[in-house]
Parts: C-alpha cells; structure tokens; sequence
C-alpha cells in the first residue's frame, strides 16, 4: 500500500511516502521556512539504499503553494516516485486541534471536516494549513482514503485535576474550555521508543518537544498525566513566536490601558512573542549565531527558554513522583547540543547530569547522552511524526472501526 503523509507545523511542512505494511520510506521532505524569502524544500528519494537528495530555494509565502511544489517533485518526469497520483491510496495528515471530539485517528468525512473548521480560532496557526492540506489532497488524490491523526490524541488521557482550569464550571461542560495538549504524536513517538530502550515495567518519562512550537509531557508508564500546552498551542514553555505561560494580566492591560484590539494582542502573542519577540529571530540556528557574535538580547533569550524547560522538569518530575528518564526531540531538541547542555545544568538534585562527548556526538540516531552513573537516562530520540502517523492510518484500514 502506497501511504502518503502530510505533516504541515507552523513554520514547515514534513513529507513521507511509505510502503505499507513494510514501513519502507520511497520519498521524504521538507519545506522550510515557510513565510520567509529564502524557504527551502529538501526532497530525498530512496531507491535501492541510496538516497538522492533534491535541495530548492524559492519563496513560499503559504503552506498551500508549499504543498503544490511537493506534488510536482512526486510526479516529476524524471525524479518522480508516481506516475499518477491515484496510486496513492492513503493520505494520513496531522492535525493540530482535535478536542475532545478525537482521541482516536479517524477517517476524514465531511464531519471530520466541520469539526477540525470549528475549531480553527483556537489553533490558529496549524488548523487552517492542515484543513488546507486536507482539501488539496482530496483534489490531487481523489481516490485515496483520507485520514487525520490528531495531536492532542495522546493528551486524552490525562486526569481532569491536570486539564481543567480553575475557572466557572459551566465554561468546561458547556463549552469545553480546558487543556487539550499538542504535539502528541510525537511525544506518543518518542515516549514509545524510550520505553523500549529502557525495558523497565514502570516508566516515569518527561518528553520535551522543541520544534517551532515547544512542549513538554509527563508520561506514566506510556500514558500522557500532564503536559504544558493549554486549550491552544501557546501555553507552557517559550517558542519561536509564541510567549508561552504569561500572567493574564498583560492581556487585560494592552487591552484596556494600552488600547490594543483583542485580534492585535492574539497576533502579538502568536506570531510575534516568544524568540522573535525577543530577538528579532524565530530559529534558534539564528539566535545561536547571534550569541556567537555578541548579541545580549539573544543571550537573555537563549537562559529564559532554557529556565522555563527547567521549571516544567521539576514540576514533572513531581507530578511523577520520580523520573527515569528524560527525552529532548524535535528541531532544537535533536540540533542544539549547548541548549541540552543549558537545561541540564544543576540539575543534579534531580539526578540528571550531561556527559559532555556524548551530547556534543553529531549522531543523528537515538542516543543516551547523560553520564554513565546519573540516576536518570537524559535521550535524544529524533522524532518521527511521519512513520507514527503511518503506523496508525495503517492500523485504522486494516482494522476499520464501527462507526
Ligand atoms: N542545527 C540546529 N540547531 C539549532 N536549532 C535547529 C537546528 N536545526 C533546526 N533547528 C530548529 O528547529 C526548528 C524547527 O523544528 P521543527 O521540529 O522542524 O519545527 P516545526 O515542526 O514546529 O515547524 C527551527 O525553528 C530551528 O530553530
Ligand atoms: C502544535 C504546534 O505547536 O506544532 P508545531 O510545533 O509543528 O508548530
Ligand atoms: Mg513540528
């Protein structure tokens, strides 16, 4: 089975074709920076164990021109992996915002549809280019099933006293204002392997997802109990635009000392806070840079996000009540050894110390990074959105549920 699979985050779009059930990778990529001038798109196509990478620069203003770009790469003359995009039978996309109408992957219908537009206002930056993703792919594939996995998926399992905010009753169970978690898949991922690695019975596990967007889980024995994302993807630890956690009082503030309109502030605190808003950079290669050079707005930046990833650990590993290992994924997570280092530090009294060797190895595989007698095992697993959307569209045609 040909499996196709759509992964739009806010700043990129990530791409693999799979054979299934084998889980053989035919093509992968991504597009960069999208939104920027110079946006990149890294096509790979895998034949016979060799790879054959295409690298593009062009603009790409929206994830919709992005996706179009990738279809052509598909179906090129010459370096093209199909002919006619209807050998595609399954298309499995990401979805940022499930609510609670999702905790399970679930077969796109036009209902699926109403529901992932319903709930656009509250992830602005990701519903609408996956809702995009869907509807160019049911045009360019028409015959193939079309499935959404959704983030926030994995998070349904945490308690009530962990997702329901302290706020009137009625604003949970009429309107379903709470905690829903993202980037689960991942976490899903990442907590999966390393509890592999570990081959322990109980698992405690913090997993800490540093993309564009950040957060951080607390997993018991491989079910999500906590996680710092809220009811939309701007809560918790600081990232590329987004403020994560600030006290509400600045929004009340702005709003009626400053005179912002409420639409000003939402953009100020999604798109325009977070790294960028502190240094004029939303990608940590650039703020790295400017530290290098000197830059002390991008050195104050650098020990916030580090210090507020330290608060949720000790949190974590409270909640958890106690901590077997600790697991950095994603852009920054997997890149960026001297944030790693950051966040390790003086952290002893949790049991977490840094080999420094084994952190600063530019492997690109699994690996365990912490000193060979720190009580807890501090991994760099690379996640794999892609192959764990795959496993579960897979999963789902092979086993249809009732409806
Ligand atoms: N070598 C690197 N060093 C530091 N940061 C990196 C490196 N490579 C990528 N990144 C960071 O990873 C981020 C993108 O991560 P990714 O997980 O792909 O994000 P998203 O899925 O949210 O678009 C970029 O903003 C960049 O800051
Ligand atoms: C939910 C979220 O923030 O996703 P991404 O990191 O891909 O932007
Ligand atoms: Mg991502």
């Amino acid at each position: 089975m040909n499996l196709f699979v759509i992964n739009s985050g806010s700043s990129s779009i990530k791409y693999q074709l799979f054979h299934m059930p084998a889980e053989k990778v035919v093509c992968s990529g991504l597009v960069e920076r999208i939104g920027l001038e110079d946006a990149v798109i890294t096509h790979k196509v895998y034949k016979d164990d060799q790879q054959e990478v295409i690298p593009l620069t062009l603009p790409i203003p929206d994830h919709g021109i992005g996706l179009a770009e990738v279809v052509k790469l598909l179906t090129d003359d010459k370096i093209g992996v199909i002919q006619n995009p209807q050998e595609i039978q399954v298309v499995g996309h990401r979805v940022v915002h499930g609510g609670e109408s999702f905790a399970q992957t679930a077969i796109i219908t036009e209902a699926t549809k109403a529901e992932i537009k319903k709930l656009f206002p509250l992830a602005p930056l990701h519903n609408p280019s996956n809702f995009l993703g869907i509807e160019v792919a049911e045009q360019i594939f028409p015959k193939a099933t079309q499935i959404a996995v959704f983030d926030t998926a994995f998070h349904q399992t945490m308690p009530a006293k962990a997702f329901r905010y302290a706020i009137p009753e009625e604003f949970y169970t009429k309107l379903g204002i709470r905690a829903y978690g993202f980037h689960g898949t991942s976490h899903k991922y990442v907590a999966d392997r390393a509890i592999a690695y570990l081959s322990k019975k109980d698992t405690n596990l913090i997993t800490i997802h540093l993309g564009n967007g950040c957060s951080m889980s607390a997993v018991k024995n491989g079910i999500c109990v906590d996680t710092s994302m809220g009811l939309g993807p701007m809560n918790g630890l600081i990232m590329g635009t987004r403020s994560g956690d600030i006290d509400q009082s600045v929004i009340f503030y702005l709003v009626n000392q400053l005179g912002y309109d409420l639409k000003e502030v939402n953009t100020i605190l999604n798109k325009k806070s977070g790294m960028l808003g502190l240094t004029g950079f939303s990608d940590m290669r650039d703020i790295t840079k400017a530290i290098e050079l000197g830059d002390m707005h991008a050195q104050l930046a650098y020990d916030m996000y580090a210090y507020r990833i330290k608060k949720y650990m000790g949190a974590y590993a409270a909640v958890l009540n106690g901590l077997d290992a600790i697991v950095f994924t994603a852009g920054v997570g997997e890149n960026d050894k001297k944030i790693r280092e950051l966040i390790c530090r003086e952290m002893e009294y949790l049991g977490i110390t840094i080999d420094v060797a084994r952190n600063n190895s530019s492997d690109k595989d699994m690996r365990e990074i912490n000193t060979a007698e720190a009580r807890v095992k501090v991994l760099v697993i690379p996640t794999n959105e892609e192959l764990e959307i795959a496993r579960q569209c897979f999963d789902l045609v092979s086993n249809p549920q009732p409806i």
